[in-house]
């Protein structure tokens, strides 16, 4: 059969884990960062158009987010998808082209950054791991279903294979170190992903990260307990958790976790704000800034947590946060 990323070992996430100190960095919201340089992403592609439109933007935000001292950086590839593309009258093979330059920019900043890097004696920076973002069937629809987790009677297990199956071949051709599923708001698309990573026998490391609106179960109210029942079974998921929910849940679902899996735990979770998919904005809720990212990504450490890093509405200033106060860098 054959072996998709073969080249990479599946232990490479826990290597930079341990080379981290035992709990490594994420990047930041990658939309928002794009936004605060002036891109315009309100589109059905969000932050994907910027493949299209502006890729120098892509790699100056994978940029500024290593220098900040992130381990991972999360491709451009959130709401990329061929279906996407195809409705904007790009053919397969440019759809393809472009999932593949955005592992290609990710790998292109990291090699840039790390070949800089490790030339300056006592710095304290990993050779970053790029991971491909396989954002959920619910970010393409646009329509805010990755917060409720409702894709309708239609919505089965095949369709949302059928969904994931091309862009996750092409982005693991296209030389990720690891897949990255985030914002996953049922139990159901979960059971994809698993059957999926299966069936096209991935190597490469997995996260499988949900979103939660309640801070106790999964978007479309199904127990986490149900939903990582499926992911233990799978060898090839080495890390499950929560990402872009806020973070006054993160510490309650990292102890959740702790019980319900032996898998890494990653959290990467939002501002605080909420998304509002109807009107495409953030609406101002309890709002955490940098400061506290800094006190609850020791807590959340402590808690088990062995990735650590923002989603949307934080910055390079979030991760600049807490990579010093897990890595000590002054
Ligand atoms: C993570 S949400 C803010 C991404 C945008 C959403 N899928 C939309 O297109 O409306
Ligand atoms: N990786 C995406 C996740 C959106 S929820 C981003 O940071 O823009
Ligand atoms: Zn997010």
């Amino acid at each position: 059969m054959k072996e998709m990323g073969k080249e990479k070992t599946a232990s490479s996430l826990d290597n930079l884990i341990e080379k981290a100190g035992g709990c490594a960095v994420i990047d930041g919201g990658f939309a928002t960062q794009l936004e605060k340089h002036g891109a315009s992403i309100n589109d059905p592609l969000w932050s994907a158009l910027c493949l299209i439109r502006d890729p120098h933007l892509i790699k100056r935000v994978h940029l500024e987010y290593l220098e900040a001292g992130a381990d991972i950086l999360v491709t451009s590839s959130y709401q990329a998808t061929l279906p996407g593309f195809l409705s904007r009258g790009l053919s397969i093979e440019e759809g393809e082209s472009l999932l593949d330059k955005s592992v290609n920019l990710a790998t292109e900043a990291r090699d840039k950054f790390w070949d800089a890097i490790k030339q300056v004696p006592g710095h304290n920076y990993n050779r970053a791991l790029v991971a491909a973002s396989i954002g959920s069937y619910g970010a393409y629809l646009a329509d805010g279903s990755e917060y409720s987790g409702n894709y309708g009677a239609a919505v089965d297990l095949e369709k949302l294979k059928d969904f994931h199956r091309r862009r996750l071949q092409v982005l693991v051709k296209a030389g990720a170190d690891l897949l990255a599923f985030e914002t996953i708001p049922n139990k159901l698309e979960a059971q994809a992903c698993v059957q999926l990573l299966e069936e096209e026998n991935v190597q490469i490391p997995s996260w499988i990260c949900f979103s939660s609106v309640d801070g106790e179960n999964a978007p479309s109210g199904e127990s986490f307990k149900e939903c990582l029942e499926i992911i233990n079974m799978s060898n090839r998921v080495k890390a499950v958790g929560i990402n872009c929910a806020p973070p006054h849940f993160i510490q309650g679902l990292i102890c959740k976790f702790k019980q319900l899996t032996d898998k890494a735990i990653a959290v990467y979770p939002n501002s605080g704000e909420v998304w509002d998919g109807r009107d495409k904005k953030w609406l101002p809720s309890k709002c955490f800034g940098d400061d506290k990212f800094e006190l609850f990504a020791t807590r959340w450490r402590d808690a088990g947590a062995k990735l650590i890093g923002g989603c949307c509405r934080t910055t390079p200033s979030t991760i600049r946060a807490i990579s010093k106060v897990l890595k000590r860098r002054l």
